[in-house]
C-alpha cells in the first residue's frame, strides 16, 4: 500500500500555546489536520466561554492562506471554582467541544487544576446532562505513587468511579501509555474512549534513559515500559473505535527541556501523520489508518468526517535539528533523525 490516500485526519489532542508562538504551533498541525481539539492549559487557563472564543480568534489569525480551512475545536479548563452555568454556557456554544479535568500539578500548567474530583460531581451531573464531554488527564498526583504507576492507580481511584457514577458522560482517556489503561477503555461502557500519541507508540522508557537522560523524550505520563508500548500499538492497530489519534503534541523552548528541570511535553505536530503512518505501516496495518486518524474521533465527538482526503507516499524525510518558535526554539519529536512518509502536496 504505497501510496496511501484517507480523509483528512484530525487531531484530538493538542497544546498550541498562544501568542507568538501560534504561528508555528497553527500551521504545523493544519498542514495534515483538519481539526484539532485544542487544550485549554494556558497561563492563565481557558475557563470560559469568552476566554475560548477570544483564543480562537487568536488561532484562525494565525493560519497563512494555505491551512485557512483548519478548525479549532476549543475545550474549557475545569477549576475547583467551574460552575454549572459555565457547563451550560458551554454546551450552548458551536465552539466548545469539551472540559479538560487536570488533576492540580498533574503536568504542566496544570496548577489551576482540580484540587477535589468529588466537589465536582454536580459539574460533571451537568456535563452528562449536556452531552459534553469530559476530556482526562489520568494521572494521580500523590507523591506515594511512583510516576510510572501513576495511570493505572487514577483508575482505579478516579476513572472508575466518574464512568459508573455518571454513565451518560462521554469520557476520553488521553494520552494513555499503559496496557491498563488498554484493557479499561476496551471494556469500558459505551461513551467511553481514549487517545493514543506517536511517541508513545514509538518508545518506550529506554529511549528515554538508556545512555543518557535524554529531556526531548520526556512527556507526561511518561513513557513506560516496552510491553506498554506494544499493547498501545496493538489497540490503535486493532480497528476499535474507542482508539483515535491525538498527538499531545506541546512545545517547549529548548532552553526549558535541557535544563536540570527539564518541562514535560514532546513536540510531535511537524510531522506527526507521517509518525504514525511509519507505525501503522511497521504493524501491517496501513489499511487501518484511516479509521483511527480520520474517522474515529470524529465519529465519538458526534461530528461529520473531514470531506478532503491525503496522500501519504513511503518517500523518506528529514527532521531538522530545531524549528523556530517564536523568538525562540523547539526541538521536534524526532530532531535530526528521518520519517518514512511523506505527505504529498
Ligand atoms: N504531555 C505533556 O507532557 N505536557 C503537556 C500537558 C499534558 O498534556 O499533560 C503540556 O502542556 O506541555
Ligand atoms: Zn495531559
Ligand atoms: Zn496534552
Amino acid at each position: 500500500m504505497n501510496p496511501i490516500t484517507i480523509t483528512q485526519p484530525d487531531d484530538w489532542h493538542i497544546h498550541l500555546r498562544d501568542e507568538e508562538v501560534l504561528q508555528r504551533t497553527v500551521n504545523d498541525v493544519a498542514r495534515w489536520a483538519g481539526r484539532a481539539i485544542i487544550m485549554p492549559n494556558l497561563i492563565p487557563p481557558v475557563r470560559t466561554v469568552a476566554d475560548a472564543l477570544a483564543y480562537r480568534d487568536r488561532i484562525l489569525d494565525a493560519l497563512v492562506e494555505e491551512s485557512s480551512g483548519f478548525q479549532p475545536l476549543m475545550t474549557l479548563y475545569l477549576t475547583d471554582a467551574t460552575s454549572t452555568v459555565d457547563i451550560e454556557e458551554a454546551a450552548a456554544s458551536a465552539h466548545v467541544h469539551g472540559v479538560k479535568l487536570y488533576p492540580a500539578g498533574a503536568t504542566t500548567n496544570s496548577s489551576a487544576g482540580v484540587n477535589d474530583l468529588e466537589s465536582l460531581y454536580p459539574v460533571l451531573e451537568s456535563m452528562a446532562k449536556h452531552d459534553m464531554p469530559l476530556l482526562v488527564h489520568g494521572e494521580v498526583t500523590s507523591s506515594d505513587i511512583d510516576i510510572f504507576d501513576r495511570e493505572k492507580v487514577f483508575i482505579d481511584r478516579h476513572l472508575q468511579p466518574i464512568v459508573d457514577t455518571f454513565p451518560g458522560l462521554r469520557v476520553v482517556f488521553e494520552h494513555i501509555t499503559t496496557a491498563d489503561a488498554v484493557a479499561f477503555v476496551r471494556e469500558a461502557r459505551s461513551g467511553v474512549a481514549a487517545t493514543i500519541t506517536a511517541h508513545h507508540l514509538l518508545y518506550n522508557r529506554n529511549d528515554l534513559l538508556v545512555g543518557g537522560i535524554r529531556p526531548h523524550y520526556f512527556c507526561l505520563p511518561i513513557l513506560k515500559r516496552s510491553s506498554h508500548q506494544a499493547a498501545l500499538c496493538e489497540a490503535a492497530t486493532s480497528g476499535n473505535p474507542r482508539f483515535f489519534l491525538g498527538t499531545d503534541s506541546a512545545p517547549h523552548t529548548q532552553a526549558s527541556k535541557e535544563s536540570a528541570c527539564g518541562c514535560a511535553g514532546c513536540y510531535s505536530a511537524h510531522a506527526a501523520l507521517e509518525l504514525y503512518a511509519e507505525v501503522f505501516d511497521a504493524c501491517n496495518a496501513l489499511d487501518r489508518l484511516e479509521g483511527f486518524a480520520s474517522h474515529f474521533g470524529a465519529d465519538f465527538y458526534g461530528l461529520p468526517r473531514n470531506d478532503r482526503t491525503i496522500t501519504l507516499e513511503r518517500i523518506e524525510q528529514s527532521i531538522p535539528e530545531s524549528l523556530s518558535l517564536g523568538g525562540d526554539v523547539v526541538v521536534p519529536l524526532r530532531a535530526g533523525g528521518r520519517v518514512q512518509w511523506q505527505i504529498r502536496s
